[in-house]
């Protein structure tokens, strides 16, 4: 029944305050003041409705996404939205469009590499979005490896301009979000021509459209690069294919012949290349950037399908009636806990990892304005390493919650078919996922010599037990005299083994901290040793090779593991109410907030297209003649 709380007598077992576990999720009650208030206005709002997607044509979805941004922008304009609020906006607007790589690649790569005059001239325009930009790297022929990319990009002393040029169909731009159709600018990287000589890759900023009529200007040739994985999904997304027929383009971003550049490189007024005494790296400083915001994602999209799976698990019965009485809730099996409670933890501990990483971010950005590069490589393999981890751990877990949902787990209306086809290319863009682990293998092996000198350092002894496991993994592949190509799968392991470390090590710090609320640091201990003990079962062979662990140590986990499951059942709802997402931000049946699942199961299905008619199109056509043939096969 409507207006009835079907989990009330799940709530009502919570041994903790979820209001203030609210605002430990949100981070702090100034960011749950705003996520609850902007949730709350886009589910309200008409205009903003989504539960029509999965009976949309591509070019239909696709308009219909223009008209949700156009009137998203609309909304913070009228309605005078901080920066922080917009983003909160679109977040909860739930819809891959152009709007992401504008606000999310092309203004940080403005911001991040532009110099002063640049920054001037580009970020009023793309603040006011009377510009749209994309970030176009990825080639047709190279997306891992930048420096394969052919795009050229010379510089004409002459006229003081470059001349971008895609001299091969590998060099087309291809996937760049946001460029199919709608971006008026991109960041473009190309290889730098200067004087006959090459000077690597950097990015430039280059008009695509005009601002007029939107029809692309002369020497650019631009696409959609065609339907994507799932049906709507990501295909709300135009990712684009771009070719330069010797482009004219006076913008670049990373080079301004009349601009002393702060930080990449410059190129004078007489033609001169000149390198500035920074890492060439910086010029990856985006890709950095995005990564440590892809890690939060990580903690919204798991949360999300944990959130479903939670609240279908403990309103689904199945078998164990006594005497008639009601069947056992499937939230009570310890199969479906064992499988379910460590996506909950690995929820909150994303949460916090990313918190960290954030502050990681912003610490490197400030020490590199100061010149201090000491702390780039820690932060590269960071940003790429829990980039890495969490979208992996994030894209199988969505998978695991649609099967921990059984059959109504595959339907479009649990939430869950579209969660995993929109979350599952994070494991790629922004890095494809193993070769960024190969980027904190190769950390690794130059740091490994100071992996020894941190065990001696006071930790907590999951920590110790952690850490110990990276440095004997490490240990048993650099004492191989073999080369970095011939061990990487292995190192690719010592690589996550690494990751896994800092994210237990980081949940464990976050507990040092003050947490109000009563027994929520409780409940975030338990989620903490659960994530900890999980991960160590799971690899209890590295924790047993390392001799820090005994067999016993791994039985007894085991046990605790159990023990912990059942701390957290009875706090299993109330842990994912913290979440605070509405219901039309779930997109959910299954995890709608009352609970009451099978009436609005049975609503939705009457409402597809295919039961606007009792006999479907082509039954005359093509299904009467079958039924109606005389057979004359004596055998039937
Ligand atoms: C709640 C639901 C949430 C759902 C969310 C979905 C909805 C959101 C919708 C849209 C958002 C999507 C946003 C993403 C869109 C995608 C964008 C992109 O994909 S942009 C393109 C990304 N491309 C890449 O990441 C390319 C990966 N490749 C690389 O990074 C590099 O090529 C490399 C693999 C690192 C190799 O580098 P290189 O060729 O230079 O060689 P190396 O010798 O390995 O490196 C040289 C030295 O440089 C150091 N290095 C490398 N990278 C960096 C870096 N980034 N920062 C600092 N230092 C770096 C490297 O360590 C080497 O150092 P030394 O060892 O020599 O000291
Ligand atoms: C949905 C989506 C949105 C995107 N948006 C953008 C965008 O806005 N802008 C942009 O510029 N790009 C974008 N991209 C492109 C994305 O960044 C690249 O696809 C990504 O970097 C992977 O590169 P690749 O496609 O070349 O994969 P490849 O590197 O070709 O990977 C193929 C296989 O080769 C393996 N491999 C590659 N190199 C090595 C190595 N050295 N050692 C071991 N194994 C290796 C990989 O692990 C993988 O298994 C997007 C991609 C997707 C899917």
């Amino acid at each position: 029944m409507e207006g009835v709380d079907h989990l009330a007598h799940e709530r009502n077992k919570s041994e903790f305050d979820v209001d203030a576990m609210k605002i430990v999720w949100a981070g702090s009650p100034h960011a749950f003041d705003v996520s609850d208030r902007i949730s709350k206005l886009v589910a309200s709002d008409p205009g903003f409705r989504k539960d029509n997607r999965s009976t949309l044509s591509r070019k239909e979805l696709f308009k219909n996404t223009l008209r949700k941004a156009a009137y998203a922008w609309k909304t913070i304009v009228d309605l005078r939205l901080s920066e922080e609020e917009a983003a909160k906006l679109r977040f909860y607007v739930d819809e891959p469009a152009f709007t992401d790589l504008h606000w999310g690649m092309f203004i940080p790569a403005i911001k991040g590499q532009g110099t002063e005059e640049q920054q001037q001239k580009w970020l009023p325009l793309a603040y006011k979005m009377q510009i749209i930009g994309c970030y176009a790297q990825t080639e047709l022929g190279h997306g891992s490896n930048v420096q394969g990319l052919e795009t050229t990009a010379t510089f004409d002393s002459q006229t003081d301009e470059f001349i971008i040029h895609s001299p091969t169909l590998t060099s087309s731009k291809w996937w760049p979000g946001g460029l199919g159709k709608v971006a008026t600018h991109a960041i473009a990287y190309a290889r730098l021509i200067v004087g006959g000589r090459e000077h690597g890759v950097h990015g430039f900023i280059v008009q695509l459209r005009s601002l007029e009529d939107h029809s692309p200007l002369l020497g650019i040739t631009v696409g959609d690069i065609g339907m994507k994985f799932g049906n709507g999904a990501y295909n709300t997304m135009d990712n684009g294919v771009l070719q330069f027929d010797h482009v004219l383009d006076v913008y670049s971003i990373a080079f301004a012949s009349i601009a002393v550049m702060l930080w990449v490189s410059q190129v004078t007024c007489e033609g001169k290349y000149k390198q500035s005494d920074v890492p060439r790296q910086l010029v990856y400083g985006t890709m950095v950037y995005v990564r440590q915001t892809i890690v939060a994602d990580a903690s919204c999209a798991l949360s999300r399908a944990v959130c479903i799976a939670t609240r279908y698990s403990a309103v689904r019965r199945q078998f164990g009636s006594q005497n008639g009485g009601p069947e056992t809730q499937v939230i009570d099996y310890k199969t479906q806990q064992s499988r379910l409670f460590p996506l909950l933890a690995s929820a909150y501990a994303f949460r916090f990892i990313g918190e960290w990483l954030k502050w990681l971010y912003a610490d490197v950005t400030q020490r590199l304005q100061a010149n201090d590069f000491s702390t780039l490589p820690e932060a590269h393999a960071c940003t790429a390493g829990l980039k890495s981890l969490t979208t992996t751990a994030t894209a199988d877990g969505i998978e695991e919650c649609r099967k921990l949902c059984g059959g109504h787990g595959y339907l479009c209306s649990s939430g869950l078919p579209e969660l995993f086809a929109v979350y599952v290319p994070a494991c790629t863009y922004e890095g494809d996922n193993t070769v960024l682990l190969l980027q904190v293998a190769r950390f690794l092996m130059k740091t490994v010599s100071q992996l020894g000198s941190r065990l001696s350092s006071k930790k907590p002894v999951g920590t110790i037990a952690y850490m110990t496991r990276v440095e004997h993994l490490m240990q048993c592949r650099c004492g191989v005299q073999r080369g970095f190509a011939e061990l990487s799968a292995d190192l690719v392991e010592a690589a996550v083994a690494h990751c896994q470390l800092i994210v237990v090590s980081k949940f464990i710090e976050k507990l040092q901290q003050e947490i109000p609320g009563k027994g929520v640091k409780q409940q975030l201990e338990v989620l903490c040793n659960i994530y900890a003990l999980f991960l160590l079962h799971k690899h209890q062979g590295d924790f047993l090779s390392t001799g820090c662990i005994t067999p016993k140590h791994a039985a007894l986990a085991n046990d605790e593991l159990r023990s912990l499951y059942s701390q957290v059942r009875p706090n299993a709802i109330a842990l994912v109410d913290a979440f605070n997402y509405t219901d039309h931000y779930l997109g959910s049946i299954l995890g709608c907030y009352d609970g009451n699942v099978y009436p609005k199961l049975y609503e939705a299905a009457w409402k597809d297209p295919l039961n606007e008619s009792v006999v479907p199109d082509g039954y005359h056509l093509y299904i009467r003649p079958l039924l109606k043939q005389e057979i004359r096969t004596a055998r039937l």
